[in-house]
């Protein structure tokens, strides 16, 4: 499981988001567009504050994952990929090539 990716989960989300199954919780929030996903993702960062201060480890880790997928809806909804977040990220370190090698070791 810890092989699972924000890239492998960002694939999901793109799958889902215009599905059309009444089912799906992505194809909703695509279908309500930013404002509802952005007063999500704000939602589930107070939501994992909350956790965090109140030294809640397990709720802490279902907080962050329920914040990580809802700022992946947000990037998909703008139309972001995540690929430019870490490029930027990796822009950051003053290196170069770390995304690059990561993106190889995630296809396998
Ligand atoms: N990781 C998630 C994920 N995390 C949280 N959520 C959903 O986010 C919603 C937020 O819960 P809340 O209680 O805050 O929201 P709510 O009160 O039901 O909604 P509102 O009243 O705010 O409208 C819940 O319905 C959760 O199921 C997620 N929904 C989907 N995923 C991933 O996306 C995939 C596709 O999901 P579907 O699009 O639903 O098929 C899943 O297989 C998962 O991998």
């Amino acid at each position: 499981m810890a092989e699972f990716s924000l890239s492998d989960l960002e694939t999901i989300i793109g799958e889902r988001a215009h599905s059309g199954d009444p089912d799906s919780w992505t194809a909703k929030l695509f279908a309500r567009g930013m404002d509802k996903a952005a007063q999500k993702l704000g939602e589930e960062a107070v939501e994992t504050v909350i956790a965090a201060v109140g030294g809640d480890r397990q709720a802490l880790v279902s907080e962050s994952a329920d914040l990580i997928y809802h700022w992946l809806v947000v990037l998909g909804v703008a139309g972001v990929p995540l690929a430019d977040v870490l490029t930027e990220l990796e822009r950051r370190t003053g290196r170069s090539g770390i995304a690059e090698k990561a993106s190889r070791q995630d296809r396998g």
